[in-house]
């Protein structure tokens, strides 16, 4: 560009549990000055208000039918996003146990996914200089017109040691094990699974420090934007 302002991009990053998504997405958009959206957040917020209400969650009609009820609010600054449902902060609670072993099954229910979706597009099409959204499905279902589509892998052994390093004193056996099931459930689900788009650049981070990925996602960033 020749004025050197910076063109608004949109950039979809998805991948299994502990690739390194949140923690990329955060530090790219900080140094690119974009907006963030963390879209598992926002499935854990969900997942939460469902717990807290006392609804089955192994009965996926009970979920479909107060899908549309709680008011889920993301706020979008890479250097300290938030979520809240109903006006209540719940960044703390989204990240118990408790919702992680139940996530995936909400996160599965079609009714579920169109609302959250829906909410993931308005977002991204208000961000007016341009935002990283990442998640399961966003290169292959919420924003298949994305700028940049990038789809991070790590062996279960390199994911499951990052999650328990995060999980004070959690067992690594165990840790691999939830997290080898969680991205079954993902993957296998019928309505937009987990999936890497056709178009998307893979980087496996398995040998890859925190710092080295964040280099590669700027660099491609920038790329894009420098061709716009
Ligand atoms: N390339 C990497 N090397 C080592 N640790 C990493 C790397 N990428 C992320 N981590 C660490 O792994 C943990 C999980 O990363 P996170 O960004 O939350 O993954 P995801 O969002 O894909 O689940 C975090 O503690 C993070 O600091
Ligand atoms: N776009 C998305 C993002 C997350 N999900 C679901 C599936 C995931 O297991 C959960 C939680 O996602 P989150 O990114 O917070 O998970 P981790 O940080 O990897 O533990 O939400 C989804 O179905 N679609």
């Amino acid at each position: 560009m020749e004025n050197g302002a910076a063109q608004p991009v949109i950039v979809a990053i998805d991948g299994p549990s502990g690739t390194g998504k949140s923690s990329t997405s955060k530090a790219v958009a900080a140094q690119l000055g974009l907006s963030y959206l963390d879209t598992g957040a926002q499935y854990r917020a969900i997942t939460w208000w469902m717990v807290n209400n006392g609804i089955d969650i192994e009965d996926p009609s009970a979920v479909a039918a107060v899908a549309g009820k709680p008011e889920i609010v993301s706020g979008t600054d890479p250097k300290g996003p938030t979520i809240t449902v109903d006006g209540v902060d719940v960044a703390v609670p989204i990240r118990e146990q408790d919702v992680t072993s139940k996530v995936s099954a909400v996160s599965a229910v079609p009714e579920v996914r169109a609302r959250i979706t829906e909410l993931q597009r308005t977002i991204a099409s208000s961000a007016g200089g341009g935002i990283v959204v990442e998640g399961r499905d966003i290169g292959t279902t919420v924003l298949p017109d994305a700028d940049l589509k990038i789809f991070l892998t790590a062996s279960p052994e390199a994911r499951a040691a990052r999650r328990s390093g995060e999980l004070k004193g959690a067992d690594l056996h165990t840790t691999r094990e939830a997290l080898i099931k969680r991205d079954a459930a993902d993957a296998g689900r019928k309505t937009s699974p987990l999936a890497k788009a056709g178009d998307a650049v893979e980087v496996d981070t398995t040998d890859l420090t925190l710092q080295q990925v964040i280099e590669c996602v700027v660099t491609l960033v920038e790329e894009k934007r420098a061709a716009k």
